[in-house]
């Protein structure tokens, strides 16, 4: 079975197309709502959070975004440290979830391919990109952010061009070429190359 890794800077609409993937039966792994679901599911990450940032961090079991995001999006060595509490836990669930399908292929959709190093357990990797300023002002708009926030977001990812670059295939997401004929021609080849 073919992995596919799918990934992108903030805003560039990963989700978007892997929610096309989906739409042509296509299991897909999205490793960011696994981090958050094992964020406030399993015991041991919740109770090495917890240890690290304080009783603040969940609110009646959930986890107080906003508290955390205001922490390590200000301060490299909490990111770092929030990184290696989650990280592993979220690459080793990925990793099972993978060998559980039945498929000619999966996508593993995720922010921080590059940076974490998992691209190298993938065949194929897909880049989705999307201009700046589109990106800024499309997270501005789904997450109710300042241009500032976003801004510092990106500037904790690999940049997009450095990105793109290592990816064998990219998607452009910018609004003027369609989306669904790119996804239908990536979907053919993969089957092709999974028979
Ligand atoms: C810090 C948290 C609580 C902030 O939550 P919030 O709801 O504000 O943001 P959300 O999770 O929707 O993330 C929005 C985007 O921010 C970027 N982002 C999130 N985490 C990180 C990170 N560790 N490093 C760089 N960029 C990140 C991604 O592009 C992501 O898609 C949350 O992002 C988190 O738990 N991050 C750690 C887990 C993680 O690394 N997830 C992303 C990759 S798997
Ligand atoms: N082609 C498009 N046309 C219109 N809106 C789009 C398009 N692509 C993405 N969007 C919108 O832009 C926002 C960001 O897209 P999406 O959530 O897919 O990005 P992402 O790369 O997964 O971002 P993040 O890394 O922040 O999770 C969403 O609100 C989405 O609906």
């Amino acid at each position: 079975m073919l992995k596919i890794g799918l990934t992108g800077g903030i805003g560039s609409g990963k989700t978007t197309v892997a929610k096309v993937f989906q739409v042509f039966q296509v299991p897909v792994l999205d490793a960011d709502a696994v981090a958050k679901q094992l964020m406030e599911e399993d015991a041991s990450l919740i109770q090495s959070i917890t240890n690290q940032f304080g009783a603040n961090a969940y609110v009646n079991g959930k986890l107080n975004r906003s508290f955390i995001a205001n922490i390590v999006f200000k301060d490299a060595k909490a990111l770092q440290q929030l990184n290696a509490i989650v990280h592993p836990a979220t690459i080793a669930y990925a990793q099972k979830w993978i060998t559980e399908q039945q498929a000619p292929y999966v996508v593993k959709e995720a922010a921080l391919f590059f940076e974490s190093g998992t691209d190298k357990e993938m065949d194929y990797m897909v880049g989705v990109t999307a201009p700046l300023e589109l990106r800024i002002s499309r997270v501005m708009h789904r997450d109710n952010i300042s241009r500032e926030a976003v801004l510092n977001r990106m500037s904790k990812q690999m940049p997009e061009n450095e990105k793109m670059a290592k990816c064998h295939f990219v998607i452009q997401n910018n609004e003027e070429e369609l989306l669904i004929p790119q996804v239908f021609q990536l979907h053919s080849h993969f089957l092709s190359l999974s028979k």
